[in-house]
């Protein structure tokens, strides 16, 4: 298949510099030939422009809700225009609001899209239920058509309506879930799968049940959002929200390998890498492990 890498050096949906560097760090661990080595086809279509709004006053709580809903609107054309030509596109992030404009794209070509998001956290504060105001923690609240009545139209969102149902979300890592975003889950019957049921029924189980509730007849394309801070800390440091107790190695790269195998994957966000924390040592372990887990994605198994 063919794979169109994008960059998306944005950081303001958090308030730490450092996502901005994430691809090109990424870059520079040499992702595009370690993918090429695989024998895929990859081209490297540069960075997305991001939009940096003066006096760009918080809005509901939200931070920077026009630098980061312009930057989202123009992440979505970009995707859009990559999967109208290649068959898989890998996002290099930036901070975890870059899923808005991936999801927004994604859904743009394949409407019937299912959402694996892979984190420590749920991501789908409203402005309201936020308690930080960071938009990184809220990217899915703008996407799901079940919330479009609780989540104001901030300025710089006036192009974005919700594209994925609630049924249609899945979560494998949680470990650091908000009260608000717990009663979201709750109420709309979000797919969750914690780190405390990867352990009483093992990452075979999980994935397996992930799909199936949000693709029973194993026929929809799947938008899988990984943010590096699912896994354990230990791994990938370099991140801005660590919890401690995350996935290990292997429960990510067998994530990667079960879902390279359905076939159906057509989008990956890579999100929250911020080579401005940590040593040079855990900087170059987070970046190498990670180029290692999007391996897993495109035929490196583990087995050759
Ligand atoms: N839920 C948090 C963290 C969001 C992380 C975003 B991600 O996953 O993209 O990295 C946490 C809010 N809050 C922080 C102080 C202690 C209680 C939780 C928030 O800010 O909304
Ligand atoms: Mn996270
Ligand atoms: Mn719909
Ligand atoms: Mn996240």
């Amino acid at each position: 298949e063919s794979i169109g890498v994008i960059g998306i050096p944005f950081s303001k949906g958090q308030p730490r510099t450092g996502t901005e560097f994430g691809p090109k760090v990424l870059r520079l661990g040499g992702i595009v030939n370690k993918l090429q080595s695989l024998g895929c086809h990859v081209e490297d279509h540069g960075d997305v422009e991001v939009i940096q709004v003066e006096n760009d006053d918080p809005e509901e709580k939200a931070k920077n809700p026009r630098s980061v809903g312009q930057t989202s609107k123009l992440i979505a054309d970009k995707v859009e225009q990559e999967l109208r030509s290649e068959d898989i596109c890998i996002a290099l992030g930036g901070d975890h609001s870059m899923a808005i404009g991936t999801i927004a794209g994604n859904a743009r070509v394949e409407p019937d899209l299912v959402v694996l998001w892979i984190d420590a956290h749920a991501d789908i504060n409203t402005p309201m239920t936020s308690d930080s105001g960071n938009i990184h923690g809220m990217p899915l609240a703008f996407l799901v058509h079940e919330l479009e009545s609780y989540v104001p139209k901030l300025s710089g969102f006036e192009w974005l309506t919700p594209c994925i149902h609630a049924k249609d979300i899945a979560y494998i890592g949680l470990r650091d879930v908000d009260a608000g975003e717990r009663k979201i889950i709750e109420k709309f019957g979000i797919t969750a799968f914690s780190m405390q049921e990867i352990d009483r029924y093992g990452i075979k189980e999980v994935v397996e049940r992930a799909l199936r509730a949000v693709d029973p007849e194993g026929n929809r394309p799947i938008h899988l959002s990984f943010d590096v801070d699912a896994m354990d800390p230990t791994l990938t440091p370099s991140t801005g929200t660590p919890v401690m107790g995350g996935l290990s190695l292997r429960e990510t790269y067998y994530i990667a390998e079960e879902v390279a195998r359905t076939g159906r994957l057509c989008m990956i966000d890579i999100a929250e890498v911020n080579p401005l924390l940590g040593d040079e040592k855990e900087k170059k372990m987070t970046v190498d492990l990670i180029i290692s887990v999007i391996q897993r994605f495109f035929g490196n198994r583990r087995g050759g």
